[in-house]
């Protein structure tokens, strides 16, 4: 009788980045990350032009060799993974022959995998199935960009790296990229996204790392990310005369850290925005247009990487949130 292993294994992680460095000459485009991500997240990649997303997104697909450190996918060699089709890729630049139409490529693709989708699960699954007949070279940008998520994924990865997928699509294609992304993911695969939409990284990632100069600056949920920049903003019109007294009392408000003005508009952020709302109402009854809104991913953003060049950054959202504090 054949023994069979019920032995249960620990999966290894999708990723696992140690020490991670890649320098060009005296250009350091990564600076010694160390990132562990588990099967099943979503995971934005943020940060400014040229803070090494695109760079660290190469050396884990093994398509650059690390200066020092390592990049592993599911515990092994990123190539080994690649070529049990177990990663798909979108990335920058990444080209299509122009000649074939949309079908062509993804059945070319398919072909060389081992357990693809089917190629019409793929086409529907990226919507471009109504596009499947054009040639590449006369698809618009965002119709080029959702046939190469299809080529991305006809290999039916568990891991999928998408660098800057959204670029060039317009609002309503983006929206249906990510809804296609969504369902991709119901299935508990790991998705690795850069892109400069924050909006996008704070609606449909479980957590978000945030690079800037080489170095990842903030590692967490969206909502942890975003409490960095702590408080809330109280915008408010008034008519009260603005005198050096009326400001010095609008400091006095519970939790203040700033109050500005601009015209007759007045904005607050106050740690205790509740309390601050109700003490300015009860000294000024006839502000109107109120509105209070919590800090938005580019406040964080904005906090998180300012000042990244001087190397002084941090490595956790806890540190990162000191950085947000003084500035
Ligand atoms: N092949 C290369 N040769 C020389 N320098 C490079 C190379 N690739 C990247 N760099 C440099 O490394 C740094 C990080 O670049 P990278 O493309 O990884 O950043 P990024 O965060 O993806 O930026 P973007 O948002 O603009 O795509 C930049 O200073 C860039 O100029």
């Amino acid at each position: 009788m054949e023994s069979v292993n019920t032995t249960p294994t620990t999966e290894a992680p999708a990723i696992r980045l140690q020490g991670l460095r890649k320098t060009f000459g005296s250009i350091v485009a990564v600076d010694g990350i160390d990132l562990t991500i588990k099967a099943g997240e979503v995971v934005a990649l943020l940060g400014p032009n040229g803070a090494g997303k695109s760079t660290t997104i190469d050396l884990a697909l093994g398509f650059a060799t690390p200066t020092a450190g390592s990049a592993t996918l599911f515990g092994g060699d990123p190539r080994e993974a690649i070529t049990a089709g177990r990663v798909g890729a979108m990335l920058q630049g990444g080209a299509l022959l122009p000649d074939l139409t949309v079908r062509q490529t993804v059945t070319l693709i398919a072909a060389a995998h081992r357990h693809p989708l089917p190629v019409h699960e793929a086409l529907e699954r990226a919507k471009v199935a109504d596009i499947a007949k054009q040639k590449v070279n006369k698809l618009s940008g965002g119709q080029l960009q959702r046939a190469r998520f299809a080529v991305a994924i006809v290999s039916n990865p568990d891991l999928i790296f998408l660098d800057e997928p959204t670029a060039a699509m317009d609002v309503e294609t983006r929206r249906t990229f990510w809804q296609s992304m969504r369902e991709f993911t119901d299935a508990g695969r790991t998705v690795v996204f850069a892109t400069h939409y924050l909006d996008e990284a704070d609606a449909y990632a479980d957590r978000i790392v945030m690079m800037a100069g080489g170095r990842v600056v903030a590692d967490g949920t969206p909502a942890e990310v975003k409490a960095v920049v702590s408080g809330r903003r109280i915008r408010a019109s008034f008519d009260f005369e603005w005198t050096p007294e009326a400001e010095a009392e609008l400091y006095e408000l519970p939790g203040v850290r700033s109050v500005d003005r601009r015209g007759d508009v007045l904005t607050i952020v106050s740690d205790e925005s509740d309390a601050a709302l109700r003490t300015l109402l009860s000294h000024h009854a006839d502000v109107y247009d109120i509105e209070v809104t919590a800090h938005s991913m580019d406040d964080a953003f904005m906090a998180l990487t300012a000042g990244a060049d001087d190397r002084s950054a941090s490595s956790t959202v806890r540190d990162a949130a000191l950085i947000g504090d003084r500035s």
